[in-house]
């Protein structure tokens, strides 16, 4: 099959190229319809990381969030035009005890392999699973995001301690708010407290218990677990003042990524016996569990409507571009083409 891939060849610079690709039994080839954008796209695009780094992995077509149509099903099994979500972790390997999202032999689209911004994508048939009608198609791009959610506050349930009275979310941008509308269905019977650095932002989170702009917090709150969702050099912030809102023996996630090592308090976090926690990316036990969540959640699918911050159709390489651009000045919420290339 010849397919045509939108390359990101350096920063702000896309191009089309021509590949020819083996379709399997055990491949399903869809076409995308809606991609969403992360924040680890717009750091190829405008060139933020570093020189070697971009050498290494660029030309790369971007994009890891997305929802598509399967186009052509060797095995017969999915029928064209049927919705499907698509996981951007592509195994090679099975470890026993490390994640598939851990796995550094794991290849992930749009870090260092192809992402989404494709004519076709050619998936192996268990990196695909449908969506439930219930989902709507917006939505549905970025439910990759709603599966690290998902991922990182499964993570801390394995982890933390008894204490499930107060939850914290460090971050008033979108992962912080997906994450905020997973712990409303997955810990029903916490306090929601989020903190961040927009109350115009923070308004969004009216489902939250509690949210406070964090130059303004008591000095005694405190909470029961935490999870930091900011990354940047504003991560620096959120984990310092974590380590001292939290309860001791309390669980960190952290999920922002920062380009540059942040200072940790060490100090304070070994004499309150904190616990640390990474989390990145996510796998198919994830998505599925996202999936079911999104399924029977409808106040869940109606929150995350409205972070559908931008939505445009993308037809051409001058589109992607431009695309881009908006959505690095984009104030709220997902940035979402409707690809039709
Ligand atoms: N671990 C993983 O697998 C994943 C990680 N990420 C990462 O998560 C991070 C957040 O992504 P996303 O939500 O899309 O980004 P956003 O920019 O939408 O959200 C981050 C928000 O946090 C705010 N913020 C910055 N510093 C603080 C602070 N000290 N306390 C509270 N809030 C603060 C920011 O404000 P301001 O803009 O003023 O700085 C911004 O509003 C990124 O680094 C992204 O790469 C994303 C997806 C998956
Ligand atoms: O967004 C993410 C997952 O959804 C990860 O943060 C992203 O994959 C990190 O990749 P990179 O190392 O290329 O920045
Ligand atoms: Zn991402």
């Amino acid at each position: 099959m010849l397919n045509q891939v939108y390359r990101l060849v350096a920063a702000r610079q896309f191009e089309v190229q021509t590949v020819a690709e083996t379709v399997t039994a055990n491949d399903v080839v869809v076409r995308p319809r809606y991609l969403s954008v992360c924040h680890a796209d717009t750091r190829y695009f405008t060139g933020q990381r570093a020189q070697a780094v971009l050498r290494k992995k660029l030309p790369m077509a971007l994009i890891h969030e997305g929802v598509a149509e399967v186009v052509f099903d060797p095995q017969g099994q999915l029928k064209p035009g049927t919705l499907v979500t698509m996981i951007p972790n592509t195994p090679v390997a099975h470890d026993p005890i490390i994640k598939e999202n851990y796995l550094p032999t794991s290849k992930f689209r749009s870090s260092g392999y192809d992402g989404f911004m494709q004519e076709f994508i050619c998936l192996h048939r268990d990196r695909i699973l449908p969506v439930p009608r219930e989902i709507n198609v917006e939505v549905a791009a970025f439910i990759e995001m709603v599966s690290v959610g998902v991922h990182g506050l499964t993570q801390l349930q394995r982890t933390m301690d008894a204490d499930q009275e107060v939850m914290g979310i460090w971050g008033d941008g979108n992962l912080g708010y997906i994450t905020a509308t997973l712990v409303k269905q997955l810990f029903p019977d916490s306090r929601l407290i989020v903190f961040g650095r927009h109350q115009s932002k923070l308004n969004y989170f009216s489902f939250a218990d509690q949210t406070y702009v964090v130059d303004h917090l008591p000095e005694k709150l405190k909470v029961s677990q935490a999870i930091e969702c900011t990354g940047g050099r504003g991560s620096e912030q959120a984990i310092d003042q974590i380590i001292h809102h939290i309860k001791p023996m309390g669980t960190i996630i952290l999920m922002g990524v920062s380009e540059e090592p942040v200072d940790i308090d060490t100090r304070t976090a070994l004499a309150e016996g904190l616990t640390f926690r990474g989390v990145s990316r996510s796998g198919r036990e994830d998505f599925e569990r996202a999936l079911q969540i999104l399924k029977a959640s409808p106040v869940t699918r109606e929150r995350l409507q409205n972070l559908v911050g931008l939505k445009r159709q993308v037809r051409s390489v001058k589109d992607m571009r431009t695309f881009f651009e908006a959505a690095l000045t984009n104030y709220w919420g997902k940035a979402v083409m409707e690809w039709d290339v």
